[in-house]
C-alpha cells in the first residue's frame, strides 16, 4: 500500500463494477475497471466524469450498497488503525463499517411512513449510543440550519417537497461524526441559500479531519469545496472494451 499514510482514510485498489441484466438475456454491462484513488482526513474528493460513466456506483459499493466485483476497498477510522478490506467483508461487518466509519448521503431519501422528519435525523445518533434527547436536539439544530420550517420538524416528511427531503437527507447524513463520508449529489435539488449552508457543512466536516468523498455537478459547488478532482472516465470499462 504504497500511497497510505497516517492520513489516509480509504483506498479503492483496481475495483471494477459490471452489471448482468438476467432478464435480457444475461447482457452484460461493463461500467468501471482499475478504479484505484485514495482519500487523506481532510479532503474533498470530487468524482467527475459523464452522466453514467459510474460515479454513483462507485459510492454504492464503498458503502456496501453494491458489490464488488473486482479488487479491494480499504477503509480504516483512524491513525494507524488497520485497514478493513470492505470488498471482502461480512454483511455482519459491512454493517459495523456504515455504523463507526462511513457515512453516506445518497441522492434521495427513503422515507419511513409515520417516522417525523426530526426523528429520522436522529436515528444514526441513536444507533451510535447518543441519548434520545442529545439527538433530538442535534436533528432539530440541523434540520433548522438547513432552514427546513420548524412546524415541519415534528411531520412524517412524505408529504414533503423535493428540496425538503433532501434536506432531511443531508441533516441525517451530517448529524454523526463519521470518519468517511460519501455524498452523492447532496445539492441537487436545493436553493441558492441551501447549497451555501450544505458547502458551510461540508467545510465544517473537512476541519474536523473527516475523509469527504461526493459526487457535484454543480460547477460552483465543486470549485469551492474540493481540494482534489477525480475523472471517472479514465476507470471506464466501456472505453476501455470499445
Ligand atoms: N443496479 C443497476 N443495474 C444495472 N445497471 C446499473 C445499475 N446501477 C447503475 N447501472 C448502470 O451503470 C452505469 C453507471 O451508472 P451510475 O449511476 O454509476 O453513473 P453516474 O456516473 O453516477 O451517472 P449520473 O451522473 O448520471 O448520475 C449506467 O449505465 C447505469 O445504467
Amino acid at each position: 500500500m504504497p500511497d497510505a499514510s497516517p492520513q489516509t482514510r480509504l483506498i479503492l485498489e483496481d475495483v471494477a463494477k459490471s452489471f448482468t441484466n438476467h432478464l435480457r438475456g444475461g447482457i452484460h454491462l461493463p461500467v468501471v475497471a482499475g478504479v484505484s484513488f485514495h482519500v487523506d482526513a481532510g479532503e474533498v474528493v470530487v468524482l467527475g466524469g459523464p452522466s453514467g460513466v459510474g460515479k454513483s456506483s462507485i459510492l454504492r459499493m464503498i458503502v456496501g450498497n453494491y458489490g464488488v466485483e473486482a479488487g479491494r476497498i480499504l477503509m480504516r477510522g483512524c491513525g494507524e488503525a488497520p485497514f478493513v478490506d470492505l470488498a471482502a467483508a461480512t454483511p455482519r461487518e459491512i454493517v459495523a463499517l456504515r455504523r463507526d466509519t462511513v457515512g453516506y448521503v445518497s441522492q434521495f431519501l427513503r422515507v419511513v411512513p409515520r417516522v417525523s422528519a426530526r426523528d429520522v435525523v436522529a436515528e444514526p445518533l441513536l444507533i451510535r449510543g447518543v441519548a434520545p434527547d442529545a439527538a433530538r436536539r442535534r436533528a432539530g439544530d440541523l434540520l433548522e440550519r438547513l432552514n427546513l420550517p420548524a412546524a415541519l420538524h415534528d411531520l412524517p416528511p412524505a408529504t414533503f417537497s423535493g428540496g425538503e427531503k433532501q434536506r432531511v437527507n443531508i441533516a441525517r447524513g451530517f448529524a454523526t461524526d463519521h470518519p468517511i463520508l460519501l455524498l452523492d449529489e447532496p445539492t441537487a435539488s436545493l436553493d441558492d441559500a441551501n447549497r451555501d449552508v450544505v458547502c458551510d457543512l461540508v467545510a465544517e466536516k473537512q476541519r474536523n479531519g473527516v475523509a469527504i468523498l461526493g459526487i457535484f455537478h454543480d460547477e460552483a459547488v465543486r470549485e469551492r469545496i474540493a481540494t482534489r478532482i477525480v475523472d471517472v472516465a479514465g476507470f471506464s470499462a466501456r472505453k476501455a472494451a470499445a
